[in-house]
């Protein structure tokens, strides 16, 4: 089955095609079709397996293949065309932006992206820039890619900055998204010291450009300040459970001081902040090496590899999918709601249970795309990480009182799109 048949339902079964909300005065919906767009370039639309036949499609026909996908929007993708005997890719630049809105220049807002060109950050920009923002992104690519927002580098509205947040930065602006930190438990505890300087050093620079801008600060905090909760699901309330000294610390401690300090800059210098509490997020543009589960077993299952389930597999995680946490991020930056606020999906999963779900899914996508069926890849375990939290959900009742926001994308829907994203960059030979 080709992917113009794929159709993607919310949890109720309503088509989704549209993401974002309409919230306090402030439209941000887009078309699921033009997001796609950014991230499922035309030569990753693919129908079988066979490499040599997808590069070998006419530009017309890569062209028609994406339309089923991202209908009327194929004008706006770049070119990258991939040479399987010499392995080597050939990219172009954008021949024509896709459309921003136009807003008036009283609606239209300076904003600062830390983190911009990471797997959260990009899908933001994606976001902000459409709805017709200016766009600052700051980054340091030690865990973000330029790739990730290379479609927008030329546009007049948006800038890319080589920075990294330990250092001060000074710019105008009126909201900032503090994203900057790697968030994979391999990626942050690499380089222990440089996490937690970044939690803490990087936010307090941000706190004090917002106090100096008096522009509104969102920082991304994490269900791991909850740590290995006695609480279950988690509400905001909940002063968690993290052990201080061990390798998650420079993560979780990071964020929670980065926390203290956020509320520590409203009550002594006014600045407007929102906290974010973001539970576990999966999507395209998520390095396939990233070291977290989803992209882990979607890898592994894809490349007829073992799947990797750390202990006996009965820790709980809850996941979701990045456009319900974008929507959630915009919603809470223009409310009122200055608590913190988890963003999260509240289905919850044995790690177990989810190895099997993604083998599943991988298995029906291959059979879709007229993949012979191979033998089946085996569920292997491995040692347990030391502090793995036991089990983790979001209780966000507080973002559906204060936001009107609830995820709407299913695990399956969600997980059936990253497969697709993998499953293309693995043909092209980038995985
Ligand atoms: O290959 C793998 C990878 C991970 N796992 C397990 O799957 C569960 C989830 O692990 P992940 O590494 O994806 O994410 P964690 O929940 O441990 O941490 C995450 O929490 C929320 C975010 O702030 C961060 O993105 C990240 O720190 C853990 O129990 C882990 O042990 C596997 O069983 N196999």
């Amino acid at each position: 089955m080709s992917p113009s048949y794929i159709k993607t339902f919310d949890k109720e079964g309503n088509e989704i095609t549209t993401v974002g909300l309409d919230r306090f005065g402030f439209d941000s919906r887009v078309p699921l079709d033009v997001l796609r767009s950014l991230y499922l370039r035309s030569h990753y639309i693919i129908s079988n397996n066979d490499t040599k036949a997808i590069v070998n499609l006419s530009d017309k026909e890569a062209e028609a293949e994406h339309a089923k996908l991202s209908s009327g929007y194929t004008l706006f993708q770049p070119t990258s065309i991939y040479f399987p005997e010499t392995a080597s890719v050939s990219y172009s630049t954008l021949s024509r932006f896709p459309p921003v809105k136009l807003l008036p220049l009283s609606q239209r807002k300076r904003v600062l992206v830390t983190g911009g060109a990471g797997f959260v950050g990009s899908h933001l920009v994606d976001r902000l820039m459409l709805l017709g923002h200016e766009v600052t992104v700051l980054d340091n690519f030690f865990t973000g890619s330029k790739t990730t927002v290379s479609h927008w580098v030329g546009h007049p509205n948006f800038e890319l900055v080589r920075h990294d947040v330990v250092e001060p930065f000074m710019i105008e602006c009126d909201q900032i998204y503090h994203l900057a930190c790697p968030a994979s438990p391999p990626h942050y505890q690499v380089n222990a010291v440089k996490t937690i300087k970044t939690s803490f050093m990087g936010t307090l620079n941000m706190l004090g450009l917002a106090k100096r801008t008096k522009a509104r600060f969102l920082t991304s905090s994490t269900s791991e300040i909850y740590g290995d909760p006695e609480v279950h699901p988690q509400h905001e309330d909940y002063w968690g459970h993290v052990n201080p000294i061990g390798p998650r610390a420079c993560y979780d401690e990071g964020k929670r001081v980065a926390e203290t300090l956020t509320y520590g800059f409203q009550r002594q210098d006014g600045v407007d902040v929102r906290v974010a509490r973001i539970f576990n997020t999966y999507g395209p543009r998520m390095n396939p090496y990233d070291g977290r589960v989803v992209s882990n077993f979607i890898v592994q299952a894809l490349k007829g590899e073992d799947m990797t389930v750390y202990g006996d597999g009965t820790q709980t995680r809850s996941f979701q999918y990045i456009h319900d946490l974008i929507d959630g991020l915009i919603a809470l930056m223009g409310s009122d709601e200055s608590r913190p606020v988890n963003i999260g999906n509240g289905d919850e999963f044995t790690i177990g249970e989810f190895a099997e779900l993604v083998r599943e899914i991988v298995e029906k996508v291959q059979a879709e795309d007229g993949i012979p069926h191979q033998k089946r890849v085996e569920i292997v375990h491995k040692p347990m990480p030391t502090d793995d939290p036991q089990k983790r959900r979001p209780d966000t009742t507080r973002a559906k009182q204060s936001l009107g926001w609830q995820p709407r994308w299913t695990a399956r829907m969600g997980i059936e799109e990253m497969v697709r994203y993998y499953k293309a960059k693995l043909a092209e030979g980038d995985l």
